[in-house]
């Protein structure tokens, strides 16, 4: 069984698949993912510099993520450009790992997606849970661990769908405005509610 984990930036995906690894589920990561394919010399690297340009990379070859960030949260044409570039790599990657994950016999597989439903892969999971928290809470997580400023992170937040749209179509929403303690208690409740 696969679980799609998301939730909008900074909602608490991260938090919760820690703690989902910690109980010894496997969990695959597409921000890591994502990370892992545009290192030095990948191919994916390669079409960025050559859309964007060579100036989105640092003088090692490696991307410069705040240059290239401050780019695609503003101005959506960019964004779906990256994405266009980036999405159909991390997809592959992401299937690719859950299955190695099954086959080595494993019963329930978490990707932690946070574009899952803009992206439209719901069909590649069989449940969808969202980490909510309402968008002020969200806001005030996402400039406290980034150190954004509030219009640097509104960016963020606005180039996603919006968390409460996000509620209206997820099979099961955990409420993490909670302390981590009680996040991991409504983790505990669905785990031990899961049928599979
Ligand atoms: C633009 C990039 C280089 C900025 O890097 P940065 O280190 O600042 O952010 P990071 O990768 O840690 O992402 C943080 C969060 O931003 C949000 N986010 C990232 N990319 C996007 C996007 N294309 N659209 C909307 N939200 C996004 C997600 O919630 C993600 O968890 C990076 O976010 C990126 O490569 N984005 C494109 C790939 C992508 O869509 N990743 C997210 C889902 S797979
Ligand atoms: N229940 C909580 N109480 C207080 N802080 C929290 C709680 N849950 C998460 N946080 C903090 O909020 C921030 C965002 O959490 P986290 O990194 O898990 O979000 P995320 O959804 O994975 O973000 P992103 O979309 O950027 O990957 C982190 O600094 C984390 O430590």
């Amino acid at each position: 069984m696969i679980i799609g984990i998301t939730g909008g930036i900074a909602s608490g995906k991260s938090t919760a698949s820690n703690y989902l690894e910690d109980q010894g589920y496997p969990v695959v990561d597409a921000d890591k993912i994502a990370k892992e394919i545009v290192e030095p010399n990948k191919p994916t690297l390669t079409q960025i510099a050559e859309h964007f340009g060579q100036g989105m990379l640092h003088e090692d070859g490696s991307l410069n993520r705040e240059k290239l960030g401050s780019i695609v949260f503003q101005n959506e044409e960019a964004r779906l450009t990256l994405n266009s570039i980036m999405h159909p790599a991390i997809r592959r990657e992401m299937l690719f790992q859950a299955d190695e994950y099954l086959k080595e016999g494993n019963q329930i597989v978490f990707l932690d997606i946070p574009l899952l439903f803009e992206s439209k892969l719901t069909s590649i999971v069989d449940q969808t849970l969202l980490i909510y928290v309402p968008k002020e809470i969200q806001l005030e997580r996402l400039m406290r661990r980034n150190g954004y400023s509030q219009e640097e992170a509104l960016s963020r937040i606005a180039s996603q769908m919006p968390i409460n749209e996000k509620k209206k179509l997820a099979n099961v929403t955990i409420d993490n405005s909670g302390s981590k303690e009680d996040l991991s208690i409504q983790l505990d409740k669905y785990l031990s509610n899961l049928r599979y």
